[in-house]
């Protein structure tokens, strides 16, 4: 569940690093910042740190410079053969946001572009199985495309097909790009304090505080 994209991710894992740093037009307004979205998430974590999606490990890398123990979860083996090359000692696992070998505890959940593979009732049960794993008081640090409204979504998509952003347009159409009402409502139904920041055009930071 959650992994129909995973084909992708093993044809992009090998060119995913230059396509961070914006040389993909298409995609360029969705990594602007993307070093700081990355430091934005680290900065905002603590202890021990559960990544999911954790592809070629560029915030890996900024969690372990922070100093923090970190578990890798990651269900392409190609992107995981890349982050191991990074960073040889990580404990990454092969799983996905549903289904991942036991863990018992962690302080911080993180995750950058890549809750949005999950559909809405998907996302849902994975925050139910966060509120199991996390220490009290702690939290989830999540950097993603998302919108403030169908509208606005809407417009976004139109204005990529107006561009001749093709890839971009049918990606924003295809994967599960949330609105903020519906992630706040899936954090607050299971007892979070959720807030949110706008990061660039497309991705925003959800900080979720277990009550
Ligand atoms: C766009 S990349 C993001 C990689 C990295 N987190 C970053 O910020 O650069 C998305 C990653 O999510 C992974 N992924 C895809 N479906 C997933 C799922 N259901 N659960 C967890 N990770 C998934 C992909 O294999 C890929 O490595």
């Amino acid at each position: 569940m959650g992994r129909e994209f995973l084909d992708l991710f093993e044809e992009w894992a090998e060119t995913y690093d230059a396509t961070v740093t914006g040389v993909d037009p298409q995609y360029r307004a969705v990594f602007a910042n993307y070093n700081e979205i990355l430091n934005e998430v680290a900065s905002a974590s603590g202890g021990t740190v559960l990544e999911f999606g954790v592809g070629t490990g560029n915030l890996t890398e900024k969690l372990l410079d922070s100093g923090y123990e970190v578990i890798g979860i990651e269900p392409s083996q190609a992107m995981r053969e890349i982050a191991l090359e990074k960073f040889p000692e990580l404990p990454l696992l092969e799983g996905d946001f549903l289904t991942f070998p036991e863990i018992k505890s962690a302080d911080t959940i993180v995750s950058t572009y890549a809750f949005h593979h999950l559909t809405d009732s998907e996302k849902e049960i994975a925050v139910r199985q966060f509120s199991k794993i996390l220490s009290s008081n702690g939290k989830v640090v999540f950097g993603d495309t998302m919108f403030e409204s169908v509208a606005v979504k809407d417009k976004i998509i139109k204005q990529a097909y107006d561009r001749g952003f093709t890839n971009l347009a049918e990606d924003l159409e295809r994967e599960y790009y949330p609105t903020l009402d519906v992630m706040r409502n899936i954090f607050t139904t299971h007892n979070y304090d959720v807030t949110f920041k706008q990061m660039n055009e497309f991705v925003w930071l959800v900080t979720a505080k277990k009550q």
